[in-house]
C-alpha cells in the first residue's frame, strides 16, 4: 500500500524529526509538512535547512488539519505535548511518536487524546549519538526495525496506514505490547548506553591514568563506548526515568552476571570465562548472519554515522 498524506506535522525537529523530514520530502509522503518545536532558535535552523513547508513554535497551531502527527521529543516531554495538541487535532488524524520507551509515553499521551483521533505509539530502532536538526539525514530508517505498540481497540485501518508509512521509509515493522517493548529495549539499547556512560565516567575519574592517556591510547572498544556516551543527556535522562523498572531489573541481572565473571577471574576459573566468551561470540555471529550488522560495508544503505 502506498501512502501519501495531505499534511504531516512534525513536533520536535531533532535527529529523528529532521531525518523524518528529509525522507518525507524525498519520498513524497506528504503534500505539506509542518514543523513545530519549542525553541525559536531550533525552529529557525529547521527553516534554514528547509525541513518543512511551514514553521511554528505552537504545537497546537501546527496540528490543525494534519492527517499524521509525529511527536519526536524527549520522552519526558510527551504529556505536555499531548495536552498542547489535544484541543486542535483534526477528526480522524493519526497521532504517533518515536520515543525510546513506550509504556510511559502511552500513559502520558493516551488520556489526553480525543476519541476522534487514532493514537498509536511507535519506536524506530534507528539513530545515532547526535542530536538537533543538523544531525538528521535521509535513509536513517532504511532497513531498520520500527516497533508499533497498538492498544486494545486501536483502529486496524489507522494501524495499517501507519505501518505503510514506516514501510515507505524502508523500515520493517513489528507490533508489540508496550511492557514487552520496554523490557526488550532495556537490555538491547538502554543498558548498553548506561554501561557506556558509566565506563567513560570511570575512566575519567581514574587518578592513576591521565585524561590525555585515555584519549591517546583508547582502543577501538573504548572508542565505541565513547560514541554511545556522547549521546544526548536530556534524551537519556528521560529514558532512565521513564523505563525505570525494566532498566533496574536488567541492571540487577547485569550486576549478578558481572559478579560471576569477577569471581571467575579472581579464582582463575578459565573454563568459565572461556565458556561465556564462546557463547557471546555466537550472538555476534547470529547478528551478522541475520544481516543486522549495521557497521558492515554491505548493509546496503547510508551508514547511520555517515554525517559527521
Ligand atoms: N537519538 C536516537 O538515536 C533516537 C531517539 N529516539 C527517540 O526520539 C525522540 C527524539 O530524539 P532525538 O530526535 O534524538 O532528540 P533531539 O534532542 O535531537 O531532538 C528533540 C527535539 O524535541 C524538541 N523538544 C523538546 N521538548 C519539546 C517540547 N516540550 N515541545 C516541542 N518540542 C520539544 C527539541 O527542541 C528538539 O527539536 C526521543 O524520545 C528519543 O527517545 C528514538 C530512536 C533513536
Ligand atoms: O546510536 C546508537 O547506537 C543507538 O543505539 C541509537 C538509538 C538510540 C535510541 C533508540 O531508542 C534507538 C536507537
Amino acid at each position: 500500500m502506498t501512502v501519501q498524506f495531505d499534511r504531516i506535522t512534525l513536533i520536535g525537529i531533532g535527529l529523528i524529526g529532521s531525518s523524518l523530514a528529509h525522507d518525507i520530502k524525498r519520498l513524497g509522503l506528504a503534500k505539506e509538512v509542518i514543523v513545530a518545536t519549542r525553541s525559536a532558535e531550533t525552529l529557525k535552523r529547521a527553516e534554514e535547512l528547509k525541513l518543512g513547508d511551514h514553521y511554528t513554535t505552537s504545537s497546537a497551531e501546527a496540528v490543525k488539519d494534519a492527517d499524521l502527527v509525529i511527536v519526536s521529543v524527549p520522552v519526558g516531554a510527551s504529556e505536555s505535548v499531548a495536552k498542547e495538541i489535544a484541543g486542535t487535532l483534526k477528526s480522524g488524524a493519526i497521532v504517533t511518536d518515536v520515543g525510546s520507551t513506550k509504556a510511559s509515553v502511552i500513559a502520558q499521551m493516551q488520556p489526553h487524546m480525543p476519541s476522534h483521533v487514532h493514537f498509536i505509539a511507535g519506536h524506530p530502532i534507528a539513530g545515532t549519538e547526535k542530536s538537533g536538526p543538523d544531525a538528521g539525514f535521509p535513509g536513517l530508517f532504511q532497513g531498520r526495525w520500527c516497533i508499533l505498540t497498538p492498544l486494545e481497540g486501536t483502529d486496524p485501518t489507522a494501524l495499517k496506514t501507519l505501518r505503510s508509512f514506516w514501510e515507505a521509509l524502508g523500515s520493517r515493522v513489528d507490533e508489540m505490547d508496550a511492557q514487552h517493548h520496554d523490557k526488550v529495549l532495556a537490555i538491547v539499547s538502554h543498558l548498553p548506553h548506561l554501561i557506556a556512560y558509566n565506563i567513560v565516567g570511570t575512566a575519567d575519574d581514574l587518578e592513576t591514568v591521565t585524561e590525555s592517556e585515555v584519549i591517546k591510547y583508547s582502543a577501538s572498544g573504548f572508542r565505541d563506548f565513547t560514541r554511545l556516551a556522547a549521546s544526548d543527556p536530556t534524551m537519556w535522562r528521560d529514558v532512565c526515568l521513564h523505563n525505570r523498572d525494566a532498566i533496574l531489573e536488567m541492571l540487577a541481572r547485569f550486576s549478578e552476571d558481572l559478579a560471576y565473571l569477577q569471581r571467575a577471574i579472581r579464582w582463575g576459573e578459565g573454563d568459565k570465562i572461556f565458556e561465556l566468551f564462546t557463547r557471546t561470540r555466537a550472538i555476534r555471529r547470529s547478528i551478522v548472519q541475520a544481516g543486522q550488522d549495521v557497521d558492515a560495508p554491505d548493509f546496503g544503505r547510508p551508514h547511520p554515522l555517515e554525517k559527521k
